[in-house]
């Protein structure tokens, strides 16, 4: 049976990036509580602006300068708020795919000198576990026709295609590198083919 998804909640929720809707799902694929943020009118729009971001507690809530993701977050929230509409699609795919406890396993090893990907495959988990069928949903459901993701992550656009969703651009969404994180961002752009550092390489 195909998967399928309710739109269960809608809530006002004004954030620094102005006000935004709440969309709250239920589904059948997982128990997780998958959100859609969404800001004005994107029912029956094209070119919908579109960042489809996955759960990271440390990055996201507590700040971590290991990754990029709260960086990427707030950016995101705020190219939104400037284009006037569009959605934030928060999945609770925490550490890739992987979960929290995993990623903070992961982050040892990577002390030890291992890079991301690496640390995962250790871990007997591939570098990157996550999918993205319920996004493509929420889209669906939004009656969204076609996006402009935000992303530098080359693999997301791809597998959203798969699923069916008309990619017409993308936004790149690159955060200043710092020495906490540059060395996670170099793996990504090298092992992980995201199109980070592009201006900067010869
Ligand atoms: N396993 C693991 N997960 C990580 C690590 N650092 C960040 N994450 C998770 O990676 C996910 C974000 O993926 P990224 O590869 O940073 O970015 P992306 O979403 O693929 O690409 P962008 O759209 O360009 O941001 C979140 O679920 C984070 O929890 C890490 O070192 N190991
Ligand atoms: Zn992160």
């Amino acid at each position: 049976m195909k998967p399928q998804l309710e739109n269960l909640v809608q809530t006002p929720i004004p954030t620094k990036h102005g006000e935004f809707i709440l969309h709250y799902y239920s589904n059948t694929i997982d128990d997780k509580e998958h959100v859609a943020l969404v800001k004005g009118d994107v029912a029956g729009k094209e070119n919908v602006p579109v960042r489809i971001h996955s759960e990271c507690f440390t990055g996201d809530v507590l700040g971590s300068r290991r990754c990029d993701c709260g960086e990427q977050l707030d950016m995101a929230l705020q190219m939104i708020d400037k284009a006037g509409f569009g959605v934030l699609i928060y999945l609770r795919q925490e550490g890739r795919g992987i979960g929290l406890l995993k990623k903070l396993q992961a982050y040892n090893l990577q002390d030890q000198g291992m890079d991301t990907v690496d640390a995962n495959i250790h871990l007997g988990h591939l570098a990157d576990e996550r999918e993205y069928s319920i996004a493509a949903l929420m889209l669906e459901n939004l009656n969204i026709k076609s996006i402009e993701l935000i992303t530098n992550n080359p693999k997301k656009i791809a597998e959203l295609k798969k699923l069916g969703i008309n990619v017409a651009g993308r936004i790149p969404v690159e955060s200043v590198a710092h020495d906490d994180n540059v060395g996670y961002l170099k793996t990504k752009a090298k092992k992980m083919a995201h199109m980070l550092f592009e201006s900067k390489k010869e």
